[in-house]
Protein backbone atom coordinates (compact mmCIF):
# COMPACT_ATOMS: atom_id res chain seq x y z
CA UNK A 1 0.00 0.00 0.00
CA UNK A 2 1.30 3.44 -0.98
CA UNK A 3 1.49 6.09 2.01
CA UNK A 4 -1.54 7.94 1.52
CA UNK A 5 -2.18 11.20 2.88
CA UNK A 6 -3.64 12.31 6.40
CA UNK A 7 -7.23 12.29 6.20
CA UNK A 8 -7.62 9.54 4.01
CA UNK A 9 -11.22 7.33 3.66
CA UNK A 10 -9.73 3.97 1.65
CA UNK A 11 -12.77 2.28 -0.33
CA UNK A 12 -13.29 -0.94 -2.12
CA UNK A 13 -13.85 0.55 -5.18
CA UNK A 14 -14.89 3.06 -7.76
CA UNK A 15 -18.66 2.72 -6.68
CA UNK A 16 -18.24 2.63 -3.07
CA UNK A 17 -16.01 6.09 -3.64
CA UNK A 18 -19.07 8.00 -5.13
CA UNK A 19 -21.45 6.31 -2.55
CA UNK A 20 -18.98 7.14 0.06
CA UNK A 21 -18.57 11.04 -1.81
CA UNK A 22 -22.57 11.62 -1.80
CA UNK A 23 -23.23 10.69 1.91
CA UNK A 24 -20.87 12.91 2.93
CA UNK A 25 -22.12 15.98 0.08
CA UNK A 26 -25.33 15.22 1.77
CA UNK A 27 -24.01 15.83 5.11
CA UNK A 28 -22.34 19.24 4.40
CA UNK A 29 -25.50 20.19 2.64
CA UNK A 30 -27.51 19.78 5.87
CA UNK A 31 -24.82 21.08 7.98
CA UNK A 32 -24.42 24.48 5.69
CA UNK A 33 -24.94 27.55 7.75
CA UNK A 34 -26.74 29.69 5.23
CA UNK A 35 -30.14 29.06 3.66
CA UNK A 36 -27.69 28.30 0.27
CA UNK A 37 -25.58 25.66 -0.13
CA UNK A 38 -22.80 26.56 -2.88
CA UNK A 39 -20.69 23.08 -3.92
CA UNK A 40 -17.79 23.39 -6.57
CA UNK A 41 -17.82 20.82 -8.89
CA UNK A 42 -14.59 18.80 -10.31
CA UNK A 43 -14.72 17.33 -14.10
CA UNK A 44 -13.38 14.84 -15.77
CA UNK A 45 -14.32 11.41 -15.56
CA UNK A 46 -13.50 10.34 -12.14
CA UNK A 47 -16.89 12.30 -10.84
CA UNK A 48 -19.28 11.33 -13.33
CA UNK A 49 -20.47 8.21 -11.01
CA UNK A 50 -21.04 10.76 -7.84
CA UNK A 51 -23.02 13.15 -9.75
CA UNK A 52 -25.21 10.22 -11.22
CA UNK A 53 -25.83 8.37 -8.38
CA UNK A 54 -26.90 11.90 -6.39
CA UNK A 55 -29.44 11.75 -9.36
CA UNK A 56 -30.63 8.42 -8.95
CA UNK A 57 -34.08 6.72 -6.82
CA UNK A 58 -32.33 6.80 -3.49
CA UNK A 59 -30.14 9.90 -3.35
CA UNK A 60 -32.08 12.06 -5.59
CA UNK A 61 -34.94 12.90 -2.80
CA UNK A 62 -32.34 13.55 0.05
CA UNK A 63 -30.55 16.29 -2.21
CA UNK A 64 -31.44 19.63 -1.04
CA UNK A 65 -31.76 20.42 -4.95
CA UNK A 66 -33.63 23.95 -4.12
CA UNK A 67 -30.96 25.35 -1.89
CA UNK A 68 -27.67 24.38 -3.63
CA UNK A 69 -25.55 26.35 -6.50
CA UNK A 70 -23.13 24.24 -7.89
CA UNK A 71 -20.36 25.90 -9.45
CA UNK A 72 -17.30 24.39 -10.97
CA UNK A 73 -13.38 24.30 -10.58
CA UNK A 74 -12.28 23.93 -13.53
CA UNK A 75 -13.56 23.85 -17.17
CA UNK A 76 -12.06 23.32 -20.61
CA UNK A 77 -12.52 26.31 -23.01
CA UNK A 78 -14.73 24.35 -25.62
CA UNK A 79 -18.09 24.53 -26.15
CA UNK A 80 -20.65 23.17 -24.28
CA UNK A 81 -21.87 20.30 -26.14
CA UNK A 82 -18.12 18.99 -26.34
CA UNK A 83 -17.59 15.69 -25.10
CA UNK A 84 -14.59 17.47 -23.51
CA UNK A 85 -17.01 19.70 -21.20
CA UNK A 86 -17.05 19.35 -17.70
CA UNK A 87 -20.40 21.05 -17.64
CA UNK A 88 -21.70 18.71 -20.38
CA UNK A 89 -20.67 15.79 -18.03
CA UNK A 90 -22.26 17.25 -15.46
CA UNK A 91 -25.50 17.67 -17.05
CA UNK A 92 -25.48 14.70 -18.48
CA UNK A 93 -24.76 12.74 -15.59
CA UNK A 94 -27.62 14.46 -13.99
CA UNK A 95 -29.48 13.76 -16.56
CA UNK A 96 -33.47 15.16 -16.62
CA UNK A 97 -33.97 13.68 -12.70
CA UNK A 98 -31.77 15.95 -11.09
CA UNK A 99 -34.08 18.80 -10.33
CA UNK A 100 -31.44 21.62 -10.37
CA UNK A 101 -32.78 25.47 -11.18
CA UNK A 102 -31.65 26.70 -14.20
CA UNK A 103 -30.21 30.16 -11.89
CA UNK A 104 -28.15 27.35 -10.03
CA UNK A 105 -25.79 26.15 -12.27
CA UNK A 106 -23.14 28.56 -12.47
CA UNK A 107 -20.71 26.72 -15.26
CA UNK A 108 -18.00 28.57 -16.64
CA UNK A 109 -18.24 30.78 -19.87
CA UNK A 110 -15.84 29.03 -21.92
CA UNK A 111 -17.89 30.62 -24.87
CA UNK A 112 -16.11 33.94 -23.89
CA UNK A 113 -12.44 32.87 -24.36
CA UNK A 114 -9.74 31.74 -22.01
CA UNK A 115 -9.35 35.50 -20.46
CA UNK A 116 -12.43 36.70 -20.65
CA UNK A 117 -14.31 33.75 -19.40
CA UNK A 118 -11.49 34.25 -16.51
CA UNK A 119 -12.61 37.37 -15.63
CA UNK A 120 -16.50 37.03 -16.24
CA UNK A 121 -16.41 33.88 -13.43
CA UNK A 122 -14.33 35.40 -11.58
CA UNK A 123 -17.07 38.38 -11.24
CA UNK A 124 -19.77 35.22 -11.24
CA UNK A 125 -18.12 33.75 -7.82
CA UNK A 126 -17.55 37.67 -6.35
CA UNK A 127 -21.50 38.33 -7.08
CA UNK A 128 -22.52 35.04 -5.17
CA UNK A 129 -20.13 35.94 -2.74
CA UNK A 130 -20.91 39.39 -1.63
CA UNK A 131 -17.23 40.70 -1.86
CA UNK A 132 -14.07 40.75 -3.70
CA UNK A 133 -12.11 39.74 -0.35
CA UNK A 134 -12.16 36.22 0.49
CA UNK A 135 -12.77 36.52 4.41
CA UNK A 136 -11.13 33.54 6.26
CA UNK A 137 -14.29 32.96 8.85
CA UNK A 138 -16.71 33.05 5.86
CA UNK A 139 -15.92 30.35 3.15
CA UNK A 140 -17.22 30.95 -0.69
CA UNK A 141 -17.76 27.30 -0.31
CA UNK A 142 -19.22 25.04 1.74
CA UNK A 143 -17.93 22.00 -0.15
CA UNK A 144 -15.27 21.83 -3.16
CA UNK A 145 -14.99 18.73 -5.12
CA UNK A 146 -11.36 17.86 -6.58
CA UNK A 147 -10.10 15.40 -8.47
CA UNK A 148 -6.05 14.32 -9.03
CA UNK A 149 -4.24 13.87 -12.62
CA UNK A 150 -1.90 11.35 -13.23
CA UNK A 151 0.92 14.59 -13.18
CA UNK A 152 -0.45 15.60 -9.85
CA UNK A 153 -2.68 18.62 -11.19
CA UNK A 154 -5.89 19.22 -9.75
CA UNK A 155 -8.73 21.13 -11.09
CA UNK A 156 -6.52 22.61 -14.17
CA UNK A 157 -3.37 23.28 -12.02
CA UNK A 158 -1.17 21.40 -13.92
CA UNK A 159 2.92 21.16 -13.04
CA UNK A 160 4.60 24.19 -13.78
CA UNK A 161 1.78 26.80 -14.83
CA UNK A 162 1.79 30.24 -14.37
CA UNK A 163 -1.69 29.73 -12.51
CA UNK A 164 -0.09 27.84 -9.78
CA UNK A 165 1.42 31.17 -7.95
CA UNK A 166 -1.61 33.16 -8.51
CA UNK A 167 -2.43 33.95 -5.24
CA UNK A 168 -4.73 37.27 -5.42
CA UNK A 169 -7.13 36.20 -8.57
CA UNK A 170 -9.62 33.73 -7.96
CA UNK A 171 -9.85 32.50 -11.41
CA UNK A 172 -7.10 32.35 -14.03
CA UNK A 173 -6.96 31.74 -17.32
CA UNK A 174 -4.67 28.56 -18.76
CA UNK A 175 -3.93 28.92 -21.97
CA UNK A 176 -1.68 25.79 -22.29
CA UNK A 177 -3.00 22.47 -20.45
CA UNK A 178 -0.44 20.24 -18.77
CA UNK A 179 -1.48 17.44 -20.34
CA UNK A 180 -4.26 15.93 -22.41
CA UNK A 181 -6.73 16.98 -23.19
CA UNK A 182 -4.33 19.79 -24.15
CA UNK A 183 -7.41 22.64 -24.89
CA UNK A 184 -7.14 25.80 -23.05
CA UNK A 185 -8.74 26.01 -19.84
CA UNK A 186 -9.97 28.03 -17.15
CA UNK A 187 -9.33 27.56 -13.23
CA UNK A 188 -10.03 28.35 -10.13
CA UNK A 189 -6.99 29.14 -8.41
CA UNK A 190 -5.95 27.75 -4.83
CA UNK A 191 -6.77 30.50 -2.44
CA UNK A 192 -10.55 30.23 -4.03
CA UNK A 193 -10.14 26.53 -3.86
CA UNK A 194 -8.86 26.54 -0.20
CA UNK A 195 -12.31 28.95 0.76
CA UNK A 196 -14.04 25.73 1.52
CA UNK A 197 -15.72 24.19 5.09
CA UNK A 198 -14.90 21.47 3.43
CA UNK A 199 -12.80 19.70 0.58
CA UNK A 200 -12.87 16.66 -0.89
CA UNK A 201 -10.26 14.56 -3.29
CA UNK A 202 -11.67 11.66 -5.24
CA UNK A 203 -9.10 9.83 -6.73
CA UNK A 204 -9.55 6.05 -8.03
CA UNK A 205 -7.90 3.35 -10.32
CA UNK A 206 -4.33 2.46 -11.19
CA UNK A 207 -3.39 4.99 -13.46
CA UNK A 208 -3.66 7.51 -9.92
CA UNK A 209 -0.95 5.36 -8.25
CA UNK A 210 2.32 7.17 -9.55
CA UNK A 211 0.77 10.65 -8.82
CA UNK A 212 -0.04 9.20 -5.36
CA UNK A 213 3.73 7.58 -5.10
CA UNK A 214 5.12 11.29 -5.54
CA UNK A 215 3.10 13.03 -3.43
CA UNK A 216 3.66 10.31 -0.52
CA UNK A 217 7.76 11.18 -1.62
CA UNK A 218 7.18 14.96 -0.69
CA UNK A 219 7.18 15.84 -4.60
CA UNK A 220 6.00 19.62 -5.11
CA UNK A 221 3.05 18.56 -7.13
CA UNK A 222 0.17 20.91 -7.30
CA UNK A 223 -2.34 19.30 -5.48
CA UNK A 224 -0.12 19.12 -2.60
CA UNK A 225 -1.04 23.04 -2.07
CA UNK A 226 -4.40 22.66 -1.73
CA UNK A 227 -5.99 23.47 1.73
CA UNK A 228 -9.01 23.91 3.22
CA UNK A 229 -11.14 26.80 5.90
CA UNK A 230 -12.42 23.45 7.40
CA UNK A 231 -11.60 19.37 6.40
CA UNK A 232 -9.58 18.07 3.58
CA UNK A 233 -10.69 14.91 2.50
CA UNK A 234 -8.99 11.65 0.27
CA UNK A 235 -11.29 9.14 -0.85
CA UNK A 236 -8.89 6.91 -2.70
CA UNK A 237 -10.09 3.18 -3.87
CA UNK A 238 -7.81 0.26 -3.54
CA UNK A 239 -6.58 -0.14 -7.00
CA UNK A 240 -5.30 3.69 -6.90
CA UNK A 241 -3.93 2.39 -3.42
CA UNK A 242 -1.97 -0.26 -3.72
CA UNK A 243 1.82 -0.38 -4.04
O1 LIG B 1 -8.68 17.64 -16.74
C1 LIG B 1 -9.18 17.44 -15.64
O2 LIG B 1 -8.63 16.47 -14.84
C2 LIG B 1 -8.90 16.38 -13.43
C3 LIG B 1 -8.75 14.92 -13.02
O3 LIG B 1 -9.76 14.18 -13.73
P1 LIG B 1 -9.98 12.61 -13.35
O4 LIG B 1 -11.13 12.15 -14.21
O5 LIG B 1 -8.67 11.92 -13.68
O6 LIG B 1 -10.29 12.56 -11.89
C4 LIG B 1 -10.30 16.91 -13.08
O7 LIG B 1 -10.47 16.95 -11.67
C5 LIG B 1 -10.52 18.28 -13.73
O8 LIG B 1 -11.76 18.82 -13.35
C6 LIG B 1 -10.44 18.08 -15.21
O9 LIG B 1 -10.68 19.30 -15.92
Amino acid sequence: MIALPPNTELTADAEATARAAAEHLLAIAESAPGERVAICLSGGSTPKRLYALLASPGFVERVPWARIHWFFGDDRVVTWDDPLSNVRMVREAFGHAAPVPATHLHFIPSDEGVEAGARAYERTLQAFYGGERLDPDRPLFDLVLLGLGSDGHTASLFPGKPALAERSAWVAPVPEAGMEPFVPRITLTFPALASSRSVLFLVNGAGKRDALRRLAAGEDLPARHVESAGRLTWYIDREAAEA
